[in-house]
């Protein structure tokens, strides 16, 4: 659905995105991830025309992006903006007929999207009125009530108890099963792991990672086991580093070259083998991993 080539913006001297590429399919949760700094804003600000990039092309739905696609985005920053003297309902109505949403199609959607995000009774209220937690949901109506195709989320969780953060999480997906494609930018990987289906990940202005999260999650696979053993037979080799509890020994093991059923039936020698599971690098993990490995370079 967008298509980022070659992508390059300066601030001055400072190189703020170096030939980006990213293609983002449609109807995904696409997830933009990347160490404070990295350009991701510069990215989705580029993508917003608030700014122009130096150089490369960005193409939504094959032909390059021109001021009447901002109709179909919508876009929550993470530099939260609302009228704090106006009131819900009339700043949701002033907001979507900026984007060009007839009045009264305007005035079905507000009702709607009020009642299904518990405000109802709020709409007459000054926005300087409502909660912080209540305000964030008014700012996510006006970020979805045109329906826009592409929604691009800068830290949507931020100011959300988890209660709320999880009606907003259902929300996005609801929008993702319409159809919606949803660019989410956090740096909570809990919600990447939960909502994301492709990542790409930009670190000091580069593009150092892109693909499924499973595919991610695979480039990084230590190949190392977490294993179970009880009712030994033989005494597990100290430098295995096993902790005992009771009669349950714990330990890891990495494949050092051999297959799973190899170490497996190794390990069937030594005793009852209770847990063999592959340890899977969490998104956590994968994105310390990258920022570190960038920074010792
Ligand atoms: N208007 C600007 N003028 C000068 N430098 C800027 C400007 N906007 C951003 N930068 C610099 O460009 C780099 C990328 O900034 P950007 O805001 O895109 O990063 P980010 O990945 O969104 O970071 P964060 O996760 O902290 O929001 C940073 O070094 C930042 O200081």
């Amino acid at each position: 659905m967008l298509q980022i080539t070659c992508l390059n913006k300066s601030y001055g001297n400072h190189r703020a995105l170096r030939d980006i590429d990213m293609s983002v399919p449609s109807g995904v949760v696409f997830g933009l991830l990347g160490p404070n700094g990295a350009g991701k804003t510069t990215l989705i600000r580029i993508v917003n025309q608030i700014i122009e990039q130096d150089s490369g092309e960005v193409e939504l739905d094959g032909k390059t992006l021109s001021p009447s696609d901002i109709r179909k985005i919508g876009y929550l920053p993470e530099e939260r903006g609302l009228y704090k003297k106006m009131k819900v309902w009339d700043q949701l109505l002033y907001f979507a007929q900026l984007k060009d949403l007839p009045p009264n199609e305007a005035k079905l959607q507000i009702k709607s999207w009020l009642e299904k995000l518990d405000l109802g009774a709020w709409k007459d209220k000054k926005i300087e009125d409502l909660s912080k937690g209540m305000a964030q949901k008014v700012q996510f109506i006006s970020t979805v009530i045109h329906r826009p195709s592409l929604l691009i989320l800068d830290e949507p969780f931020s100011g959300f108890d988890p209660v709320n953060a999880e009606i907003i999480k259902n929300e996005i997906l609801e929008l993702k099963e319409k159809g919606t494609t949803v660019i989410l930018s956090t740096h909570r990987m809990e919600s990447v792991e939960l909502l994301c289906d492709h990542v790409a990940m930009i670190n000091r202005s580069r593009k150092i990672l892109d693909g499924t999260i499973q595919q991610v999650k695979n480039s990084f696979r230590p190949e190392v086991f977490e294993i179970t053993l009880t009712q030994l037979k033989q005494p597990i080799p100290p430098e295995w580093i096993p902790k005992q509890a009771e009669d349950l020994w714990h330990f890891s093991l990495p494949l050092s070259g051999k297959s799973p059923n190899q170490l497996l039936s190794e390990l069937m020698e030594l005793g009852e083998v209770l847990v063999f599971r592959e340890k899977i690098p969490s998104m956590e993990e994968i994105f310390i991993h990258q920022v570190k490995a960038k920074a010792n370079e």
